[in-house]
C-alpha cells in the first residue's frame, strides 16, 4: 500500500495558520519510515492524517491531496482507514476499548472476525511478546504507565493490516522494553513486509534496527528525507534541535573522523577498531572518580514502605531511602515496578501498609494531602491526567489563585516560568490546540510556578524534544542549585539521568535494588538488567573499544558536554 501526499496541507480550525504546508511525500509498500522533529512541528499532525482522525475527527482545512494505495483520501470512510492503518498513539488511554487487557488485545481480533477458540492462543502469544500475560485479566485503567503503552502495542501486532503507525510508541516504556519493542517491530516488518512509520523523539532508540528512511520535520514541513547514514553526517540534527546518538557525539569529542560509509547511525555496524586508540587516549583524559558530597540535610525520609493494590501481590516492598536537602536524584525501575506508587504514597493519594514517610522532620502520613502538596509538587506522566482549564494561563495560574497572591504577583510568576518552559508565547492558547509535548511542559509549568520544596517529576522528558529538553533542565537544575529545590526525578530516559542526577534510587519487581551514584550504577551491567534498564551506547561504545575505566569514560563525557553548552 503506497502513501501519497501531494501539495497538502492542513489547519485546524482553532488555529490561524496552516500546522501542516505543502507536504509531498510518497511512502512504498513496506518501507519503515521514521519521523523526527521538534515537538509542534506537525509530526502527529501528519500521523493522523494517514490514519483518517484527521478529517474524520479533527476538524479542520484540508488542501492538496492524500492517496491512500492510490484512492483519493478525501473518499474514504473511518472504517476503510483504520482496516488499513493500525496507531499506536502517544497518550494510549484513550485508546482501550476492553475491559481487561485480554479483552483489549482480542478486539482487533474480533473485527477480524477471528473465532473465538482460535482467538485466545494468539492473544497470549501476543502478550506474551510485550511481557503482558500476567496481566490479561487485569483493567487496562489499573496498570502503571509503560504497561498501558505495551496493551496498546500489543492490540496492533494483532491487527491483520498493511500500514502500522507509531507514535512515540517509546515515550513511556522502559529502556529494556524499549528496545525489545524496536526488535520486534524490525520483526514483523521484515516477516510481513508491512509499512511502518514510527514517529519518536528518542532517535538513538530506534535506529538499534535498520530503517530504511527518515523524515525530519520541522514547522509544518518536511525539511529532509534521507537515510539515516546520510542524516547523522549533516549537520541536520544540530541545527533543528534535535539530539545525536551518544555514542555519536562521544567519537566527535574524542576527534575521530567518522564517513557515511561508516554506518555512523548504526553502533552495532561501526568500525570501532579503527577509533580505539582515539578513544582510548580521550579516556585516560579522565581519571576522576565520583563520590557524593556529605549531605547530613535529610528532607524525605522513607522507611520500610509497603503497599499492595489489590491485598495480595505488594506493588512496593519494604522501601526505604532518604532524600537530602538540595539533591538531584532519580528513580529508576522497570514499568510496574512501583515508582509511580511511591509518590502516589509520598503525596497522600494511597495510604501505605506499612512503614513512615518523614519529610522535613514531620510524619506525613499524619497531614492531608492538601497540605503536603504545598511542600512537594508532582508532576504526572500523562498531562492529560493534569490539566483541569481550558486556557493555558487559567492551567498555570490555578494553584496561586488558591493561594490568594495578587493579580500582579501571579502574572509576573507565571510569565517567569512559561518563558521559562518555553511556552510564553502561547500563554493566551487554550490547552486543547497544543501538541503532547507543550501539553507537559503547560502541567511542569504550573507546579514549578507553586515553588515546591520537593519536586517530583516523572517522565518530565517523555515526548520531549531536544531542545526543549535541555531547556527544561537548565531551568530544573538552576531551580535546584539557586532556589535550593530538592528535586527527584523518575525516568527511563538514561541520557537523562546520567546527565543530570547524582543519586540513583534503582527499583525492580517491587524491591529497592540499588542507591549509588548514577555512573557506578550504570557501569553494572547486572543491576540494570534486572531494573529492564539498558546500559547506554557510551557503555557499548566504550566496551567496543576495550576502555578499562568505563565509569572514569562516562564521567569525561558528561564534563565535556556539559562544558560545551
Ligand atoms: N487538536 C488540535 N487543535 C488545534 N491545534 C492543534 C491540535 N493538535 C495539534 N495542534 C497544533 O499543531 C502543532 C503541531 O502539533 P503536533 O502534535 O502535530 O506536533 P508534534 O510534532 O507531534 O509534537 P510533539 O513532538 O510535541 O508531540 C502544535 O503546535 C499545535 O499547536
Ligand atoms: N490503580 C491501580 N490498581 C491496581 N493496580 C495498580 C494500580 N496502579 C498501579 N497498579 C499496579 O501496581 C504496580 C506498580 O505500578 P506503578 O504505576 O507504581 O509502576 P511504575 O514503576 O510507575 O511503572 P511505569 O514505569 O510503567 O510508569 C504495577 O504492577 C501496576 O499494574
Amino acid at each position: 500500500m503506497t502513501i501519497e501526499f501531494k501539495n497538502f496541507s492542513f489547519r485546524y480550525d482553532a488555529l490561524v495558520n496552516p500546522t501542516l504546508k505543502n507536504i509531498n511525500l510518497r511512502i512504498e509498500r513496506g518501507e519503515k519510515v521514521l519521523i523526527i522533529g521538534p515537538s509542534g512541528s506537525g509530526k502527529s499532525t501528519l500521523g493522523q492524517c494517514i490514519n483518517g482522525l484527521i478529517p474524520h475527527s479533527v476538524e479542520g482545512d484540508v488542501s492538496g491531496e492524500l492517496f491512500i494505495d492510490g484512492r483519493r483520501a478525501s473518499s474514504m470512510s473511518l472504517v476503510q482507514y483504520t482496516k488499513q492503518v493500525g496507531t499506536v498513539l502517544q497518550d494510549t488511554d484513550s485508546q482501550f476499548v476492553g475491559l481487561t487487557v485480554g479483552e483489549d488485545i482480542a478486539f482487533a481480533l474480533k473485527n477480524q472476525q477471528v473465532p473465538v477458540g482460535e482467538m485466545y492462543p494468539i492473544v497470549k502469544a501476543t502478550a506474551q511478546m510485550v511481557e503482558l500475560e500476567a496481566l490479561l485479566n487485569h483493567a487496562p485503567h489499573d496498570l502503571s504507565g509503560g504497561q498501558k503503552q505495551r496493551v496498546s502495542l500489543a492490540g496492533v501486532l494483532v491487527d491483520d493490516i498493511d500500514v502500522l503507525l507509531f507514535d512515540e510508541p517509546l515515550a513511556a516504556l522502559d529502556p529494556k522494553t524499549g528496545k525489545r519493542t524496536i526488535e520486534i517491530i524490525d520483526q514483523l516488518h521484515r516477516d510481513t513486509g508491512k509499512t511502518i512509520i514510527i514517529i519518536e523523539h528518542r532517535l538513538e532508540d530506534v535506529l538499534t534496527k535498520h530503517v530504511d528512511r527518515v523524515l525530519l520535520m520541522d514547522n509544518g514541513t518536511i525539511v529532509a528525507d534521507t537515510t539515516p547514514n546520510a542524516l547523522m553526517m549533516s549537520d541536520l540534527l544540530e541545527t533543528h534541535g534535535i539530539r545525536q546518538p551518544l555514542y555519536f557525539s562521544a567519537l566527535k569529542h574524542a576527534g575521530c573522523v567518522l564517513a557515511e560509509s561508516d554506518s555512523p547511525a548504526y553502533l552495532s555496524a561501526l568500525p570501532v577498531e579503527r577509533f580505539k586508540q582515539q578513544l582510548q587516549g580521550w579516556a585516560t583524559c579522565a581519571g576522576r572518580i565520583v563520590s557524593l558530597e556529605k549531605n547530613d540535610s535529610p528532607l524525605l525520609i522513607v522507611d520500610g514502605l509497603t503497599y499492595s493494590y489489590d491485598g495480595e501481590k505488594n506493588a512496593l516492598e519494604d522501601i526505604s531511602f532518604t532524600i537530602h536537602r538540595g539533591e538531584l536524584v532519580s528513580i529508576l525501575g522497570k514499568n510496574g515496578s512501583g515508582k509511580s506508587t511511591i509518590t502516589k504514597l509520598i503525596m497522600g493519594v494511597l495510604a501505605p501498609d506499612a512503614g513512615s514517610i518523614i519529610f522535613d522532620g514531620q510524619d506525613f502520613n499524619q497531614l492531608s494531602i492538601f497540605k503536603r502538596s504545598k511542600k512537594v509538587g508532582v508532576v504526572m506522566q500523562n498531562p492529560n491526567h493534569m490539566i483541569s482549564h481550558h486556557m493555558i494561563m487559567d492551567e498555570v495560574a490555578f494553584g496561586l489563585k488558591h493561594l490568594g497572591l495578587d493579580e500582579l504577583e501571579i502574572e509576573r510568576r507565571c510569565f517567569e516560568v512559561l518563558e521559562f518552559c518555553g511556552l510564553s508565547k502561547y500563554r493566551h492558547w487554550p490547552v486543547d490546540a497544543l501538541s503532547y509535548g507543550q501539553k507537559k511542559r503547560v502541567t511542569i509549568a504550573s507546579i514549578l510556578v507553586m515553588e515546591p520544596e520537593l519536586l517530583i517529576l516523572d517522565e518530565p522528558t517523555a515526548g520531549q524534544d531536544y531542545r526543549n529538553y535541555t531547556a527544561m533542565l537548565s531551568f530544573i537544575k538552576r531551580l535546584n542549585k539557586e532556589r535550593g529545590v530538592t528535586v527527584m526525578i523518575i525516568s527511563h530516559d538514561l541520557h537523562l539521568v546520567l546527565e543530570n542526577t547524582t543519586r540513583s534510587i534503582v527499583i525492580a519487581d517491587s524491591k529497592l535494588t540499588a542507591d549509588a551514584p548514577m555512573t557506578a550504577v550504570f557501569s553494572q551491567p547486572q543491576l540494570l538488567d534486572a531494573a529492564n534498564l539498558t546500559t547506554t551506547s557510551l557503555y557499548e561504545l566504550a566496551e567496543q573499544a576495550n576502555i578499562s575505566d568505563i565509569n572514569g569514560f562516562m564521567q569525561q563525557f558528561i564534563e565535556t558536554e556539559s562544558n560545551a553548552k
